[in-house]
């Protein structure tokens, strides 16, 4: 089911007019959270062209999207496997690929960007897209702890900007936060929230700030448990047992750490600690020397830990 936000608004038909219509999506990024945010909106029925840099990039990126589909219709089609081999069939036809962003962006509703965490890269992505999208295409940011503000103001489009944080791994994880900056209009906030509910996602708002709500309070842990095992206060397996069994979490920190992406982990830590008074994300030389080694987690298989 497409999104048609002027159907869901029609309570108020003044902003209602101006809402976009979110039918076709633009995801820049095949990497983990792109593949991810790629399938649950081709699931939910959007069309959905995912942009990487290479062709053999966005061919793993097809395999991990149909991958996390049969993980998925294992248990949606238990009693139904032809149902979900259909499923699984409709949802990849709705998946288009391109290495060429801005042919992709003309007839896009909604861009979202899942790059590397790096300000000037986003920036001059989204410079150069500017120029190529229609104007009533909205522009979102997936970054984990960059100000929207400061991407957005690489665009001419400041009030169709915001912010859409996705987790990891977007086909299990419910939320998303949705993020507006003081430019962000009411109709690109409501456009937002919307189309994460349709993605069948629990959306929070937040302001522009620095980690917005779940990096702020669960990085500042993850990094602190990297600091304990770097002092030697305990092994990274105690770590992250102690954590599961005594905090109830999924997934211990380092553990966590190794499936966000070191390299991610030490990008937010670098834009975070940019308040010297704040010790919270100090760096840590082990967590620096895996990144530099390319040892950078589950997607190059290794990270703290070694995986097959
Ligand atoms: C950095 C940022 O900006 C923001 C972030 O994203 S921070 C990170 C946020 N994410 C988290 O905190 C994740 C914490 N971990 C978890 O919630 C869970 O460990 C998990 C959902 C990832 C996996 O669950 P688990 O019980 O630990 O492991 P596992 O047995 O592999 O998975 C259970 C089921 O989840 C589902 N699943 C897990 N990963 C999946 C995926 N990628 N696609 C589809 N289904 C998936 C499957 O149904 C799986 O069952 P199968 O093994 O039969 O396929
Ligand atoms: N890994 C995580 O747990 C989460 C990450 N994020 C954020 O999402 C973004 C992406 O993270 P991941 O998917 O983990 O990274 P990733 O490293 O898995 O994927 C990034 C992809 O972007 C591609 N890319 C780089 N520059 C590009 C460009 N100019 N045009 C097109 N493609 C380009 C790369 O080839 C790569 O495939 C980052 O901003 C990160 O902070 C947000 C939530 C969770």
């Amino acid at each position: 089911m497409a999104f048609v936000a002027h159907q869901l608004f029609s309570g108020f038909s003044s902003s209602a007019a101006r809402n976009v219509v979110i039918k076709s999506v633009t995801i820049i990024g095949g990497g983990q959270m792109g593949a991810g945010i790629a399938q649950v909106a081709a699931s939910t029925g959007h069309s959905v062209t995912l942009v990487d840099t290479s062709d053999d990039i966005l061919k793993k990126s097809i395999e991990t999207i149909e991958g996390s589909l049969r993980r998925v219709v294992k248990k949606k089609f238990a009693d139904k496997p032809e149902a979900g081999e259909e499923f699984i069939r409709n949802v990849m036809q709705k998946v288009l690929t391109s290495a060429d962003a801005a042919s992709a962006v003309r007839g896009s509703d909604l861009v979202v960007e899942a790059i590397a965490e790096n300000l000037k890269v986003k920036q001059d992505l989204f410079r150069r897209l500017d120029k190529l999208a229609p104007p009533h295409t909205i522009f979102a940011s997936n970054t984990s702890s960059l100000s929207i503000s400061d991407i957005a103001s690489s665009t001419n489009r400041p009030d169709k900007f915001g912010g859409l944080h996705f987790f990891n791994p977007v086909a299990m994880m419910k939320l998303v936060e949705v993020i507006g900056t003081p430019a962000t209009s009411q109709e690109t906030s409501e456009s937002l929230m919307n189309f994460s509910k349709v993605l069948g996602k629990t959306p929070v708002s937040s302001k522009d700030t620095s980690g917005f709500i779940v990096n702020r309070l669960l990085v500042p842990c993850i990094v602190e448990a990297i600091r304990m095992y770097e002092r030697g206060d305990a092994s990274k397996e105690d770590i992250d047992i102690a954590m599961k069994l005594g905090a109830g979490h999924p997934m211990g920190p380092i553990e966590l750490a190794d499936y966000i992406g070191l390299d991610t982990v030490k990008s937010i830590m670098e834009g975070e600690a940019k308040d010297p008074d704040n010790p919270l994300f100090a760096s840590s030389d082990l967590l620096n020397k895996l990144v530099a080694e390319g040892k950078v987690g589950r997607k190059t298989a290794e990270g703290f830990y070694k995986y097959k």
